[in-house]
């Protein structure tokens, strides 16, 4: 039997989330890092060690993308939300974006705040905009803000009037969820990079237990030959290739990160992540599937704090 469906937008923006806690640790912060693919093909990986393997006295460090995954629960918040019921096979992550305000600490307890500030009706489909506020608990310092967009198929066609229902709490609504703009010069990098077949199973461990991405049958459900990959891992394989090629290896020099999901990604398949510089401090990526003709799967920007003198 079909889900019910409902979108609600007034009672879905007008609703309260409760804020909730996400504690971290060391080994939580390297099994991510391995869930994204760090030292996957290189496991004495000078510039990548760092994010896995506690090195004398130095703590590990954090990948800029381990943001998105302060707010793991919230899929699970948003099943008991008011005015919001839609069938969970068919929802596919559409966008993430990522301001980072402080370096993440190698173990943390997080305080998230969410709200949906966004609900658009596109016909065949909702999407819903999340909004999440992640502070360090103790301090009460704001260490990052994440904002995700869900497109949830079969969900549109809830608006009342002749004008489909199209509401952000940061308009222009039409840029929130705009698709970028991907330069068609020749890209300043390219990085390629394979997945492992196993990938979705490792990276599921961080908190995004969907099992879009890990039971063949549920993927099927929801239209997939197989389980595919969590759109926020192919993400953080191309936020790496950034770091590892523009960066010099320093992720500290991020400062933002907007990513679209264009097509989803079959674990063991190869990603190419070809990178432009733009304005001097943003870099316009697109990453695609080898095997699949070059097909894009995520495409977006990143905003970098400087750009390393050497480039
Ligand atoms: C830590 C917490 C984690 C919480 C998240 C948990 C969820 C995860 O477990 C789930 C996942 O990771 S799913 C895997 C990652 N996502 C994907 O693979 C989706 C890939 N994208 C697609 O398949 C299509 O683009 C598709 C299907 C998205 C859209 O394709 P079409 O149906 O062909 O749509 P199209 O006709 O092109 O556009 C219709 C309108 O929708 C807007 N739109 C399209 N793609 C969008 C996207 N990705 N994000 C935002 N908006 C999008 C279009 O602009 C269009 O609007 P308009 O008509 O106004 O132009």
């Amino acid at each position: 039997m079909a889900a019910r469906t409902v979108i609600d937008p007034q009672v879905i923006v007008s609703h309260e989330f409760p804020q909730w806690s996400f504690t971290y640790s060391e080994r939580d912060v390297s099994l991510y890092a391995l869930g994204i693919g760090a030292c996957l093909n290189d496991p004495v990986d000078d510039k990548e060690l760092k994010y896995v393997y506690h090195r004398d006295v130095q703590p590990i460090e954090v990948l800029p993308t381990f943001a998105a995954i302060f707010p793991s629960q919230i899929l699970s918040l948003m099943a008991n939300s008011p005015g919001l019921e839609f069938d969970s096979h068919l929802l596919l992550h559409g966008k993430q974006d990522i301001e980072i305000y402080k370096p993440f600490p190698s173990s943390c307890c997080i305080l998230n705040k969410a709200a949906i500030v966004g609900v658009h009706d596109k016909g065949k489909a909702a999407l819903i905009e999340i909004e999440i506020l992640c502070y360090e608990k103790e301090s009460g310092v704001l260490l990052c803000r994440n904002l995700m967009t869900l497109y949830l198929r079969g969900a549109g066609g809830f608006s009342n009037s002749s004008q489909p229902y199209s509401y952000s709490k940061y308009p222009p609504s039409d840029k929130a969820v705009a698709a970028p703009k991907i330069p068609r010069t020749k890209p300043f990098a390219v990085y390629e990079e394979c997945t492992q077949p196993s990938q979705a199973l490792v990276y599921r461990l961080s908190g995004d237990y969907n099992p879009l991405h890990s039971d063949p049958t549920v993927a099927e459900i929801a239209g997939f030959s197989r389980p595919i990959l969590h759109g926020l891992c192919s993400l953080g394989f191309a936020v790496r290739a950034i770091i590892k090629t523009i960066c010099g290896g320093d992720h500290n020099m991020i400062k933002n990160i907007s990513g679209r999901f264009l097509l989803h990604v079959f674990p063991g398949e190869t990603l190419i992540t070809e990178m432009w510089i733009e304005g001097g401090v943003r870099v316009m990526y697109e990453t695609r599937v080898k095997e699949r003709g070059g097909a894009a799967v995520v495409a977006g920007s990143v905003l970098l704090s400087q750009l390393k003198a050497s480039l």
